[in-house]
Order: C-alpha cells, then structure tokens, then sequence
C-alpha cells in the first residue's frame, strides 16, 4: 500500500467502517475520559474493561541495551556527510524495525517500543531503589526486574487514590517534569561549561563570541540534552572548513573537547564534541542567528502558553526512549516537538476557549496530543505554522516550499524565522513516530480504564504514565531549582537580543561576554589557508499555487460528511499574504475557534458516539 493511501485510511478517522470493535471500544473510553475530565464528575468506566485490550505492552520487554556510538573514550575527528533529509528507504528503516523485533513487538506493530531514554542513562548502570514499593504496571509480581525503576517518579508521590483518573496523570505529569527539571548544580555545571568554551574560543578568534540557542536557552532541556552553541565573529568568517578545524583541534589541546567531530559539509557545518568534565554534548555552528532568534521566540511562547514546558519535556522524553527523537535517522528533532506541541496547545479549542485550564488538565492534553498527531493529523495535506504570535494550519498546496518531492506523508512544519524552510523536512520516519503517537493513546486510555475500574487499593505504586515513558538513569531528587540560580543562557540570550533590538541578518555578531578569562598559556593553532568564503544561496523564490477548494475537515484529517463546516469558513481560501499579516491572524484565529466552537471537531469527534 503507497504512503498515501495508507495515510487516506488512516485519515478516515473513527468514522470509517473498517475500524474494528476493540477501537470503537477504545474511542467510547476516550470520550467518557473527556468527559470525566471536564465535570470533574466520578464516572465508572469498568464495563468497557472487559477485552483486556488494556494490558501494557511493554511489561513483558527486556530493556535493550543500547550500543555506545563512539562512547570508548577515544578522540576522534572525523568528516560526516550530510544527514539525510529525505524518506527513508527500506534499509534506513532496518534498524528500528530489527529493534522492534527485538523487543517482542512483531505481533504489535501499532507501538514503537522503548529503549533507553538519553546518553545518561546509557552510562548509569545504577537501579533505583524501589521506594515506593509499588508494582509494575499490570501488577505482574513474577516480574524479575527491580520495580519502579523504569517510572521513578512517583516514588513517593501517590496520586492513587485522586477520584478522577485524568487528574492522576495531570499529577503525574507534573511530577515528572519535577523530576527531570535541573538542580541548582546541574545549571551550575552547564554555565560554567559554556563560560569555558566561550573563554577559549575568544582566546583563539578575539573578533567572535560564543552564543547559545535550542533547549538550554529555552530551559527545555532533558538532563542529557546536548547545549547548542553559534560562534559568530565581527568579521563574518568562521563558517568555513578551516576554520572548524582550528577550533576543534584547539578545543581538544586545551582539554575542553573530547570525541570531536567537524561536519563541515553538512548544510548548517558544525562540530560535535563532548566536554571532558561534564559529558555534556556540545553543537557548535557558525556565523548565523537564526537559532538565537529561535530561542526568544520559544521563549515567548513559554511564558503565554501554560502548559507547553510540561508537555514539550514528556513528548520528548516520550520520543527519546524510543530513540525517535534524533534527526539523522529520521526522528523528531527537539525543535520540531516545541513547534508540534505549541501549535498543539494554540489550536485546542478547549484551550482557545478557556473552556479549560491546560495546567490543571495536562493529562487530557497528552492524551489529545497523542489522539491528534498518532490518528487524525492529515500528513498529506496540512502543514503547521508557527509565529511569535501564534501558530495555524496551512494547506500544502499553497505552500510548495514546505512539500516533501518525494512523498506527501510528511510532516511539515514552517520554520518560524524562515516562512521557506520546513524544519522537519528530516524527520523522514514519521511513519514510525505516527505509530508510536497512536499506541501512546490507546496505552494511556486503556491504562486510564484500566485503573478507574481498580479498587484503591490495588492501585497503590502504580503508575499511568510510566505505561508509555519510562526513564532510567541516575537517581534524581524532584528539585526543580532552575529559580535558584540563573540560567546564563537565557541570561546571555536576552543581553543579546537587548543590545542588538532587533535582528538585522547581514550583522549578526553581538558581543554580550562578562568579561571571564582562563588563565592557562596556550598554543594558538595557525590558521590554514584561508578559502574564498562560499556565497551565500540566494533564497529560494517560492510561488504559492493557486487556493485550494480544501475545506477544515480535510485540512484537520476529518474529510468526513458529518463534520461538514458550517460556518463556511475555509482557511484555504485565505491568500497567504493576508495571513501573515498580523491582524488577519488574529481576525482567522478567532473565526477558527468559531468554527471549531461549533462543530468542535476533531477534540469532541467522538462524543457523538
Ligand atoms: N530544521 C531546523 N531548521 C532551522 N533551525 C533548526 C532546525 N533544527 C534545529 N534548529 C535550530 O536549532 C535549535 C536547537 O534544535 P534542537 O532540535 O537541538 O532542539 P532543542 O530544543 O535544543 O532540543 P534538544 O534538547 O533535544 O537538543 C532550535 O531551537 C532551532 O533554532
Ligand atoms: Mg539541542
């Protein structure tokens, strides 16, 4: 079956005759769940718990060991080609699918199964204690594993006996935000290590200043998160072969780099390397400000958007264990799940409306999020926008510029400093990461069914949301201090953007260094011969194609009769100069909650039932 017509099944949503009764089944459950959500009333789902359709998949799974990539302590260099950004083909497919097998998941090809979560934890070989004293999931007591380790946070946090299911996983969720938000130490140790690096590499170039971008400036990072980094100079010219070579090998000589890697003929040239005392993965990339734009605007969302930190850190973690999340072979990159979660979260109508507080309904939101990108998104025919001031939905035909050439099932989502660039043109695997967004709904519904049908007290120790993510690693404490001690990143970020007030592309150094210096006497590569700097591509010009008759419903995945619209109103029909501006945003985002107020799509599809 071609890519789209597996995704036009797929999009027939649960209204298609070929679902089978156990889904049915599932999508009553979920709507009941809804429910329960919103009149905070005690619902009694037991009957619909009869198929055992609910016991948790992975139970049963050894934890596979992950092979370390390059982790034997050598020092290397080493040239790597581009990543791939396109479709996947068989063989790059190979591996996850061997993975799977592995894991015991060839009769359930709907899940993606976990595996360790982050460079961490591949180092940690520690088990955490079993505090709690809780079961695994499903209770199995001949489980030969330590309990508790995979979902440790909720050793001593029992939400068991909370009358509504969903209110446990809000909790849940917030715990484990709690649990994997830094230490006052780890934010310590992660200023001091870019402090080092942007002392050497002002050392080496005086002209350039060292700047960080992606999840440390935005506070969105997971404990093994890598820290990204942009060098940029006032004379402009750090991004070429030479000069990523001189830097690497000067960062080593100076013990600030191990397991270097120049990528200098990829797209974005970087090099990769870890930092000996820390282990943090570090990304430098040159002459640019995209990323530093990037970081404000995240940042901007953050602030007005309750709710996005908690779910962004989930579904990444979510991705992580199931080694979904990495870019080069097809993953969800961590930009890419901001973006997903933040138009997400703008686009709920429940959210929008105010008909619901996000904070307090976090567990209703995974679940929604899960339902939305693993069963009802159209890959084929929408792509997502996100701006500093909003996000909505687009139709591809009018933007050629974010369409995969290869395959219309792709997701695609519109750079917010690039309206050209689709910034998960690489996640090429999104068949994978669909299915793995679909099993996370129907194991945290069941999951959710499952445990409001249990008595209190065999609910005691367990877990819902350690159904779909598990974390293991070091122990950690639930501290989340990232209010103690200021994050230099953001810090360093916001002097940035202050001094410069605006971004101007063509001058894109800004020096906001305190002043630190390292003391030690170091050798000064020479530089190699210098090459005539690449001209910089010309941007692409992008014609949009003629507006399309497309309505919501096709847009949203729901081509169905029943959701016909009744306002009328056509996103597709908008010209996409009017919607960029400003004020037509605003005037479409309000029809939208209109329109989705009163047919309330796709979240209220299925109360119809
Ligand atoms: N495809 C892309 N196009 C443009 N910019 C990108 C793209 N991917 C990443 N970036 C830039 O790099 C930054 C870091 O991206 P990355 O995917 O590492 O996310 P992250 O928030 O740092 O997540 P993680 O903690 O997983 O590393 C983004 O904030 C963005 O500025
Ligand atoms: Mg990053």
């Amino acid at each position: 079956m071609g890519a789209k017509e597996a995704s036009k099944n797929e999009r027939a949503g649960p209204k298609s005759s070929s679902k089978s009764k156990p889904l049915k089944n599932n999508q009553r459950r979920t709507k009941r769940l809804r429910k329960s959500s919103l009149s905070k009333a005690q619902r009694n789902f037991a009957v619909f718990n009869k198929d055992g359709a609910h016991i948790n998949k992975y139970e049963n799974l050894e934890l596979d060991n992950i092979e370390s990539e390059g982790d034997d302590g050598s020092e290397r260099t080493q040239e790597s080609s581009e990543a791939p950004t396109t479709e996947a083909t068989p063989e790059s497919e190979e591996p996850q699918k061997e993975q799977a097998q592995d894991n015991a998941l060839d009769d359930n090809q709907d899940y993606i199964s976990l595996s360790m979560s982050s460079e961490e934890e591949q180092e940690s070989e520690e088990e955490a204690p079993d505090e709690a004293g809780g079961e695994h999931p499903g209770g199995d007591a001949a489980q030969p594993r330590t309990l508790n380790t995979d979902y440790p946070w909720i050793l001593n946090h029992d939400h068991s006996k909370q009358r509504e299911i969903a209110d446990w996983l809000t909790l849940e969720i917030k715990d484990f935000v709690a649990y994997i938000s830094p230490s006052q130490e780890e934010i310590r140790v992660r200023n001091s290590t870019i402090s080092k690096i942007r002392n050497a590499v002002k050392d080496l170039w005086p002209d350039a200043d060292l700047h960080v971008f992606g999840s440390f400036a935005t506070d969105l990072y997971l404990p093994g998160s890598d820290i990204d980094c942009v060098i940029n100079s006032s004379s402009g010219d750090k991004e070429n072969r030479n000069c990523l070579y001189s830097l690497a090998s000067f960062l080593k000589r100076r013990k600030l780099a191990t397991q270097v890697e120049v990528i200098s003929k990829a797209r974005v040239p970087i090099i990769k390397f870890v930092e000996p005392i820390s282990q943090i993965h570090i990304d430098i990339s040159f002459e640019r400000v995209n990323g530093l734009e990037a970081a404000r605007v995240i940042r901007g969302w953050l602030k007005e958007t309750p709710g996005l930190r908690e779910l962004v850190l989930i579904v990444k973690q979510f991705l992580a264990a199931r080694r979904l999340n990495m870019v080069h072979t097809g993953g969800l990159g961590g930009f890419s799940i901001i973006c997903l979660v933040y138009a997400f979260l703008q686009l709920h109508p429940r959210v929008i409306s105010s008909d619901i507080d996000s904070m307090e309904n976090l567990g209703i939101l995974l679940i929604d999020f899960f339902e939305l990108y693993g069963k009802n998104f159209g890959y084929d025919h929408v792509a997502i926008s996100v701006t500093d001031s909003g996000a909505r939905y687009l139709s591809k035909e009018l933007y050629g510029s974010l369409q995969n050439p290869r395959t219309s099932f792709a997701l695609a989502i519109q750079d917010p400093g690039d309206k050209d660039n689709n910034i998960s043109r690489g996640s090429f695997n999104i068949r994978d990461i669909k299915k793995a967004f679909a099993g996370a709904f129907d194991l945290l519904t069941n999951r959710c069914f499952e445990l409001d049908a249990a008595t209190f007290k065999d609910r005691v120790g367990k877990s819902i949301l350690g159904n779909v993510i598990k974390y293991r690693g070091k122990q950690r404490d639930f501290k989340d201090e990232r209010n103690l001690v200021v994050n230099k990143a953001i810090a360093e970020n916001e002097t940035y953007h202050r001094k410069r007030g605006r971004i101007v592309h063509e001058e894109v150094f800004t020096d906001v260094s305190d002043g630190e210096k390292e003391d030690d006497i170091y050798t000064v590569e020479e530089p190699a011969k210098k090459k005539p700097k690449k001209a910089k591509k010309a941007k692409k010009a992008k014609k949009e194609t003629k507006a399309s008759s497309s309505s919501v419903d096709t847009l949203m995945g729901l081509d169905t009769q029943d959701d016909a619209d009744e306002d009328g109103y056509d996103p597709s029909n908008e010209a996409p100069s009017t919607l960029a501006l400003e004020d037509a945003r605003s005037d479409i985002r309000k029809k939208s909650v209109d329109a989705q107020t009163k047919r309330d799509y796709w979240l209220s599809k299925g109360q119809a039932l």
